[in-house]
């Protein structure tokens, strides 16, 4: 084990919130190793059913009472922020007065920014934003991370080793951060989309829903994979696909007279958009403008 290992290995890690976000990470780090179970604190608002569920599947500690909940995050080397958008401002507020100087801040919060966490907690603290995705609780997400000014090497070390431990992590500047959620936070689902329409389109051609199903999972996972081990464009694989006159540029010339890049290029515009405007209403809300 090497020396920043040992800082993610030896934190006490505390999720304020415990959904499918959090369970991913979670997964991650339990199943790799990255953190020991009994290292991680995991709560929610009043849910004790899910939280029951998370100890029993990773044997992670929960907070089940008020009382557990402060002990959590007061004794935390690492606080990370997994609550949906709507209820980070109230929660921000709440366990901000008690936060020390040195715990580090990880957000996987949509929007929300370091200057919000900053200013709702002390100019200087330590704040690591993300923005992972789902995909993380397979070993294969895809996380964009950002540091608050001055962020100690040993914090940026644990925050790209618990991403790390789940998939690949990318340093961005604070201000791309929508640009990630655009691409690789919401992106699974625009790949989910397109492959419910290409099983759906077999369906209706006369594949059964179990081969539609696996003929477009193994296509999709074929041709990400395709783009990752050889290192070649997107835009020359579908080239080495597509025979002239033949039946994919027949369907390329289809998804083209329909509009689908333009589609796309709006659809995450406003993703990021949307990215900024949860921001601002978090801002909002916990600082009154
Ligand atoms: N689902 C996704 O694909 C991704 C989500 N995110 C971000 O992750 C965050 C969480 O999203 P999900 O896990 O999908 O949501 P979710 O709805 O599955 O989980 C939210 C959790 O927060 C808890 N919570 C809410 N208010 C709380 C409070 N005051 N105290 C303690 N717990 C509280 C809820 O009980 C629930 O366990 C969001 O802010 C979202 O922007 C980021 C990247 C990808
Ligand atoms: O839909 C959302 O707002 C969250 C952020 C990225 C993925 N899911």
């Amino acid at each position: 084990m090497n020396a920043t290992q040992d800082i993610l290995t030896h934190s006490k890690i505390c999720f304020y919130g415990a959904g499918s976000m959090a369970e991913a990470i979670i997964r991650g780090l339990v199943d790799t190793g990255a953190a020991p179970a009994g290292n991680i604190t995991v709560f929610n608002r009043s849910n004790a059913e899910r939280l029951a569920e998370l100890r029993g599947r990773y044997g992670v500690l929960t907070a089940d009472s008020e009382a557990a909940r402060q002990d959590a995050l007061l004794t935390a080397d690492v606080i990370v922020l997994a609550m949906k958008p709507k209820d980070a401002a109230a929660a921000l507020k709440a366990f901000a007065p008690a936060l020390r100087a040195e715990q580090l801040i990880v957000s996987v919060i949509a929007g929300l920014s370091i200057d919000t966490i900053r200013q709702l907690t002390r100019a200087d603290q330590p704040v690591v934003r993300t923005m992972p995705n789902t995909s993380s609780s397979i070993g294969l997400g895809a996380t964009g991370i950002a540091f608050s000014e001055g962020l100690p090497d040993d914090a940026q070390r644990l925050a790209l080793d618990m991403f790390g431990a789940v998939g690949i992590a990318q340093v961005v500047e604070e201000r791309l951060m929508d640009a990630v959620n655009a691409v690789s936070g919401s992106g699974p689902a625009y790949i989910y989309y397109v492959m419910e329409a290409m099983i759906a389109a077999g369906v209706a051609q006369g594949l059964t829903p179990e081969a539609a199903r696996e003929l477009t999972v193994q296509t999709v996972r074929g041709a990400a994979d395709m783009v990752r081990i050889t290192g070649e464009q997107p835009a020359e694989l579908r080239r080495k696909v597509t025979s002239p006159n033949g039946t994919t540029q027949a369907a390329i010339e289809t998804l083209q007279r329909l509009g689908v890049d333009e589609a796309f290029s709006a659809a995450m515009d406003r993703c990021a958009a949307r990215a900024g405007e949860l921001g601002r209403a978090i801002a909002e809300e916990a600082l009154g403008g």
